[in-house]
């Protein structure tokens, strides 16, 4: 059984129909690429998955669970969560606080309930910070924990958003352009860190215009036009389907 399904999604903005009957699954563990020309509906099929764009109808169901209408924040609990085109950190706190409020976001309930115990709220956010601290040194941060985020370069920034999403200890994270703005050589550093958060049992779907990048570190490969998914496989046989070449360029990849 797969961990994510989507099964014959769309979605309208007004009469324009941006998802017409999208079906899509990432197994569990998975490491799946999705590709697909400009306004082709990649980042709307995430925000469908995710919960910010309701399903004009279809399904989700994530780990043998229908989550179609249920809201982003839930489904985050649940372990599915994404990050955006352009990062959302907090660009006047550190890159330290940054990864504390996305962590405290997702312990809000538990902190709450340890109203009454200073005691146990310190040990609780030493916790936090401690993970905070082990998740920095993976990413390769630990250097600029104390800058303000807004400082950072564009994949440094890259990192700090899936920094934010690992704080929500994720079974699945979908990353819309991870590689967008990146030199070159941090976007070798992500290639690695993505593939090893993978390895480390997370599942992934990435939308990547990096064709090149996302081919080398993904088994498999979606692709997508106009709203539609056209092509499905390896990375080779999607590359080399003549559909794909033609939504691309008129065949020139
Ligand atoms: N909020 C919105 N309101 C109206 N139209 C929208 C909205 N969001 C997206 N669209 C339209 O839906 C289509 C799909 O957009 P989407 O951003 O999902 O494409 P994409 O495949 O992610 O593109 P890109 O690779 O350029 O980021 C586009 O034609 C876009 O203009």
């Amino acid at each position: 059984m797969a961990l994510l399904s989507i099964t014959d999604i769309t979605a309208r903005f007004g009469g324009f129909r941006a998802l017409d009957s999208v079906s899509l699954e990432v197994g569990d563990g998975e490491l799946v690429g999705l590709i697909g020309t400009n306004g082709a509906g990649k980042s709307t099929l995430f925000s469908v998955a995710t919960g910010y764009i309701p399903a004009g109808s279809g399904s989700v169901v994530f780990q043998g669970e229908d989550i179609t209408n249920v809201p982003v924040h839930q489904r985050v609990r649940r372990g599915l969560a994404r990050t955006f085109q352009v990062p959302r950190e907090f660009s006047h706190m550190t890159v330290f606080d940054n990864m504390m409020v996305a962590a405290r976001d997702q312990r809000g309930e538990k902190l709450a309930a340890l109203v009454f115990s200073r005691h146990a709220i310190r040990q609780e956010e030493e916790r936090l910070a401690e993970r905070v601290r082990e998740v920095m040194a993976f990413l390769n941060l630990a250097r600029v924990s104390d800058e303000l985020a807004g400082k950072l370069s564009g994949g440094q920034k890259k990192l700090l958003e899936i920094g934010r999403l690992l704080m929500l200890e994720p079974k699945c994270i979908l990353l819309d352009e991870p590689f967008a703005g990146v030199n070159p050589v941090l976007i070798e550093q992500l290639c690695d860190r993505i593939v090893e958060l993978n390895k480390r049992g997370i599942a992934v779907l990435i939308i990547e215009h990096n064709l090149a990048e996302l081919a080398r570190i993904v088994p498999r490969l979606y692709a997508m036009d106009r709203g539609r998914v056209i092509a499905s496989g390896t990375p080779d046989a999607v590359l080399a389907d003549q559909g794909v070449r033609e939504a691309y360029m008129g065949g020139v990849i």
